[in-house]
């Protein structure tokens, strides 16, 4: 059977391996340490994914230009930040036509762009007709157990987010394709930040109603934000969208639910983050979204609250205030106002 290369070899990239090896893929993980590959060609990533038996088909490398040989698809697993580097490395070792997947939730701090905008410089706008991103609630500690999840492969071409729909569909890993390419990668980026508040909360033992009113507001200025970048609403209501924030802002799995637990529980960023063992990718997001609010001029104030409580010593419980303390408002204001302004522009464009 096909060889898939994995790039970087966390529990996302493992736990993904280990769905692709039980379809009798070869899935190749690239690590950049050899303790790391020999952790999982002994068979369990104790690492990153402790008590999960590897298939055999799992296996890992050091050596990039092996990993990647004949690979007809690559999934990078890495974090956002070192997504550009990593690409780099590999584009000359990627077989000609091989399609990429990407399973990274960040956005890129220096340029503020979105993955695929990333992969579109380094490699051109064409290839963006081979390129899927794969987003979703999915911890990687339930999918590497084989536990019913669905996630969504959103590329702008069919046939590609279908190849991918196909790669990986399995009795418990079920692929719905999405052409929202802009809405699937936003949503999956932007939930850790409001996974992060809905932590902070927990960590100032607040309760559940304050927990869904973050998550509720947090979706609606998530959709503020992303529907001004161009992306698609209904995207913001499926499984890259409130399906991820719920598992996000809900599960101890979560990363960045467990950070904001430790900074509710007074822990500085650093030593929350050190706690973590893992990638914290709302942390980076948290910057982003600051600055493409503004750009966009658009409200955001959970992630601008969030943004205070990590970069600039405001206590969560400040923060917290403040949220409560807002102007009156009407619940759709924004969002409704916005979308008939844009249907109205429609008609009339339409019109003349
Ligand atoms: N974990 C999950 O359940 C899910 C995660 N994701 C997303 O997947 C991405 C990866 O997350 P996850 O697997 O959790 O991360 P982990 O922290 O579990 O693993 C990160 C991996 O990336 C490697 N890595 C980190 N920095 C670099 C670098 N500068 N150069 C090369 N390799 C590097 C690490 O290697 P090393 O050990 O050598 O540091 C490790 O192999 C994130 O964007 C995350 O949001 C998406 C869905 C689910
Ligand atoms: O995206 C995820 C689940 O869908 C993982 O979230 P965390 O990075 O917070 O663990």
């Amino acid at each position: 059977m096909s060889k898939i290369a994995m790039i970087g070899a966390g529990s996302w990239a493992t736990a993904l391996a280990q769905v692709l090896a039980q379809k009798d893929y070869s899935a190749v993980l690239w690590a950049r340490r050899q303790e790391l590959a020999d952790l999982i060609n002994d068979g369990e990533n104790s690492r990153y994914l402790p008590g999960i038996p590897l298939h055999a088909k799992v296996t890992a490398d050091t050596d990039l230009e092996r990993v990647l040989q004949g690979a007809e698809a690559v999934v990078f697993g890495v974090p956002s930040h070192c997504f550009r580097d990593l690409l780099k490395k590999a584009l000359p070792f990627l077989q000609p036509g091989a399609q990429i997947i990407n399973v990274a939730k960040g956005l890129e701090e220096s340029t503020l762009l979105r993955l695929s905008q990333v992969f579109a410089q380094e490699v051109g706008e064409a290839a963006l007709d081979r390129y899927t991103v794969l987003s979703g609630p999915s911890h990687a500690e339930e999918v590497g157990r084989n536990i019913p999840t669905a996630v969504v492969a959103a590329s702008r071409n069919l046939a590609t987010a279908e190849y991918v729909q196909d790669l990986f569909m399995s009795t418990n890993f079920r692929i719905y394709t999405n052409p929202d390419v802009t809405g699937v990668e936003l949503s999956g980026a932007l939930k850790n930040i409001i996974a992060l508040g809905t932590g902070i909360a927990d960590g100032l033992e607040y309760g559940d109603n304050t927990k869904a009113a973050m998550m509720t507001r947090g979706l609606a200025e998530i959709t503020r934000l992303g529907f001004s970048m161009g992306a698609e609403l209904l995207t913001f209501a499926g499984l890259a969208g409130v399906g991820d924030l719920i598992v996000t802002c809900t599960s101890m799995h979560s990363r960045n639910r467990r950070c904001g637990i430790e900074i509710g529980r007074g822990k500085t960023l650093e030593e929350a983050v050190e706690s973590v063992k893992m990638v914290v990718e709302g942390v980076r997001t948290t910057r982003v979204a600051w600055q493409l609010a503004k750009q966009q001029g658009v409200e955001m104030p959970i992630t601008e609250q969030i943004y205070r409580v990590l970069f600039e010593n405001c206590s969560p419980r400040t923060a917290v205030m403040h949220l409560m303390g807002r102007g009156k408002k009407l619940e759709m204001e924004e969002i409704v106002s916005e979308k008939i302004s844009c249907t109205m522009d429609q008609g009339r464009e339409e019109k003349q």
